[in-house]
């Protein structure tokens, strides 16, 4: 029984100007301790397709899926609060932009305790000994005068590290990690990289990291889905996609990387995907 299953995701939003497909059958599989990697340009539908997962989108959206499940339990069967309680307490969230992640009114530790106070029997003693570890954890220098700091105090690194903290404060089985690195210093984007692969691996978690960044991808996944205007065009282990992408769109993305160019200018993915696109564009209207 696989982690995460889903498969043929369809989210169509009700707009003023009609209904917009965003997503059009596309299928997620995640085990145990493994790296998904969800990757497409701005618009691809990454986000979405995991805000539908988690019944997180807003009732404009009209979401169907032949399957959705978490650990075997039919997602879809649920109401929106049984959903919630399933997916607060085993899967975990972070965003591209720490800071406005963080309430700019508490200080960090209260906001780590408050997660801890929701999910966990631990008691005042032990929730503050917790929060501690967890700061130590993701990296945070001196980590008992930290813990009383206010976001706007702290770097985008390090707002980032005491996201990743909370979010894996609870031992959640599955992380989505949504462009995590895209807001932050070219420098401070591999230490974040590999505080989030080295604590998946210590604790036998599933991640499925969404980024547009093939550079991100080669890093991190064992497994990837390629997405394009809300449709899947490849999914392939991360050897085989980079070795022998099969898919027109798939060559785009990874001869745009800066290391494949050859001539004097970066090519960028619509050098390859016009005709593609416009193809891709009428089938959708
Ligand atoms: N609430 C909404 N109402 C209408 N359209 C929406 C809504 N939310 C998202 N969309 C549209 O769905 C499409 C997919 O959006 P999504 O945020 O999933 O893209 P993405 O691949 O995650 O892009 P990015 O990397 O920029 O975050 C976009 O065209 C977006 O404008």
């Amino acid at each position: 029984m696989s982690l995460l299953q889903i498969r043929n995701l369809r989210v169509e939003f009700d707009t003023a100007a009609g209904p917009f497909r965003a997503l059009d059958g596309v299928d997620y599989t995640v085990e145990a301790g493994e790296v998904l990697a969800i990757v497409g340009e701005s618009g691809s539908g990454k986000s979405v397709a995991m805000l539908a997962m988690m019944g997180l989108l807003p009732d404009s959206a009209t979401v169907t899926a032949d399957e959705m499940s978490f650990e075997g339990v039919d997602l879809r069967s649920l109401s929106t609060a049984q959903r919630r309680k399933v997916i607060g307490k085993d899967i975990s969230m972070i965003f591209q932009e720490p800071i406005a992640s963080l309430n700019p009114c508490f200080t960090v530790g209260f906001q780590l305790l408050e997660t801890l106070k929701a999910h966990t029997d631990l008691n005042r003693r032990q929730r503050r000994d917790r929060v501690i570890e967890l700061l130590t954890a993701v990296g945070i220098p001196e980590p008992e005068r930290r813990v009383n700091a206010f976001p706007h105090q702290m770097s985008g690194g390090q707002c980032q590290r005491v996201m990743i903290a909370i979010a894996t404060a609870c031992h959640p089985k599955l992380l989505i990690a949504d462009e995590p690195t895209t807001a932050l210093d070219v420098t401070i984007q591999k230490q974040i990289l590999d505080l989030l692969t080295g604590l998946q691996r210590d604790h036998g978690m599933g991640l499925i990291m969404i980024t547009h960044d093939m550079g991100v991808v080669a890093e991190t996944a064992d497994r990837v889905v390629v997405q394009y205007q809300g449709k899947q065009m490849e999914t392939a282990d991360v050897l085989t996609l980079f070795e022998a992408p099969e898919h027109p769109y798939t060559r785009a993305l990874l001869s745009a990387l800066p290391e494949n160019a050859t001539g004097d200018r970066l090519p960028t993915v619509s050098d390859y995907t016009e005709a593609f696109a416009s193809e891709q564009t009428e089938a959708r209207t």
